[in-house]
């Protein structure tokens, strides 16, 4: 099989698996990757970007195809839409990919997936739309919904969502900053020591590396194929963490010998790094709802060396009787819609819906009911998420203060994409009142 006509069709199989079958997007690309080992880093970089980039640029791709293809989108067959979403992306942000050769493959891998019948559809729709490239209009600003939508591939009730909390400005920047290239956020490890040292470690193991001006230990790296490769990753000298979810260990800044439980741990990124802040005192209970989360926690804690972190099963909307009363500090960083985070999981635009929403709302509130027993007095409980979405956000703040008066809101803040910087992202740090 040439190696161009198999990224294709692994390119379709990937798709299908996030459009027709419902996988995550990152969870279907991985596991694809890993069994195709033998693939080149080319060939991974070009799978990894068209899976991407059509799910990052589908609303609008859509649109596309429906004013050039008498059949329309969603009466298509899911193979061949796939195919021709694929290739309306290649053709539209791929210049290495001359268009007769996105043509042509897409026609190949349509016949060998059985359409044989559909191949002339296939090169019609294409042909009629690399002729008319210079003629694709997206709607203007007159009507600010559709533009937002088509123009940035965001579902039209997400944005009409998100236009009754910020103006129309806010929203596109925020459109914009998802659709940038994504590069990795690492944090360096203490263990890893020396930063320059560490810096030449990555280097010479052909990572790109910049550090972020901003904060300490932070850099930006790319250009390697994947991580398990990385020595440095294997010894646990860096964990990658976006800059937004680094805020919540410093917003709670804990002090030697802390009791902290994280109650929605898994992978553990915000447990490592507070285990890390203490410095070897203390005691991160790191929490998640199944085994495999928890096999995942066990993973990262044994990569990072730390001491002073434990990961456990336990579901949070339980009560653990023997936590009441016992943490310095407990982190809530719950399950949520993840509007915040679209650049890095493009797919989840098309997966979530209000309803799946309100019923977000609901579980964190209930989780925040419960472990907000667990703060000692004069401890602190962080409540994050990483979603752009009031109800979920601020709403849910205003609700817990009024439910617990005990408790008292020290600050708040919505990261926004494009106008902080990193991920979207929601924390609020309260205080427990202390009596004594
Ligand atoms: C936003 S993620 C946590 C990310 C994590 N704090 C980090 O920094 O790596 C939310 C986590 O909540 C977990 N979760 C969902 N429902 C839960 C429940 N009822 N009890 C405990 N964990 C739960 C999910 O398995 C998921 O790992």
């Amino acid at each position: 099989m040439a190696s161009s006509v198999s990224s294709r069709e692994l390119i379709l199989e990937t798709l299908l698996m996030i459009t027709r079958d419902g996988q995550y997007s990152h969870i279907a690309l991985k596991n694809v990757l890993d069994q195709y080992q033998y693939l080149d880093k080319k060939e991974r970089a070009f799978i990894t970007r068209v899976v991407n980039g059509t799910l990052e640029h589908m609303v609008e791709i859509d649109a596309i195809l429906n004013r050039f293809s008498k059949v329309k989108v969603n009466k298509m067959k899911p193979v061949i839409r796939t195919i021709l979403r694929s290739s309306v992306y290649q053709m539209r942000y791929m210049d290495s990919v001359p268009d007769r050769a996105v043509c042509n493959e897409a026609v190949k891998v349509a016949a060998k997936r059985g359409f044989v019948n559909l191949k002339g559809f296939v090169n019609g729709v294409l042909r009629t739309i690399s002729r008319n490239r210079e003629d694709i209009q997206l709607p203007d600003k007159t009507d600010m919904v559709a533009y937002l939508s088509i123009v940035y591939s965001l579902p039209e009730w997400l944005v009409k969502q998100w236009l009754a909390v910020y103006d129309a400005d806010t929203v596109e920047t925020m459109g914009k900053a998802f659709l940038e290239n994504k590069k990795t956020t690492i944090r360096k490890s203490p263990k890893a020591g020396d930063t320059t040292e560490f810096v030449k470690r990555l280097e010479t193991e052909g990572v790109i590396v910049e550090p972020e001006t901003q904060m300490k230990d932070v850099f930006y790296i790319s250009g390697y194929d994947y991580l398990e490769k990385l020595q440095t990753f294997r010894n646990g000298e860096f964990y990658v963490q976006d800059i937004s979810s680094m805020q919540v260990a410093e917003w709670a800044d804990p002090k030697a010998g802390d009791v902290i439980i994280d109650v929605c741990a898994a992978p553990g990124g915000k447990s490592i790094h507070l285990a890390e802040k203490l410095d070897g005192t203390g005691m991160v209970e790191a929490r998640d709802l199944t085994e495999y989360k928890v096999e995942l926690l066990q993973e990262n804690i044994e990569r990072s060396g730390l001491t002073n972190i434990c990961a456990r099963v336990q579901d949070a909307t339980v009560k653990d009787p023997e936590s009441v009363g016992n943490a310095d500090i407990v982190i809530a960083d719950l399950p949520c819609s993840g509007l915040g985070i679209l650049g890095r999981k493009p797919d989840l635009r098309y997966k979530m819906t209000p309803k799946m929403q309100e019923e977000l709302v609901k579980l964190q509130r209930e989780i925040l009911k419960v472990v907000c027993e667990y703060v000692k007095p004069g401890g602190k409980l962080l409540y994050s998420t990483c979603t752009i979405h009031k109800a979920e956000n601020e709403d849910n703040t205003a609700w817990f203060q009024k439910e617990h008066p005990e408790f008292h809101l020290q600050k708040e803040k919505q990261i926004l994409p494009g106008i902080d910087i990193g991920d979207g992202f929601y924390i609020a740090m309260f205080q427990r009142e202390n009596h004594e």
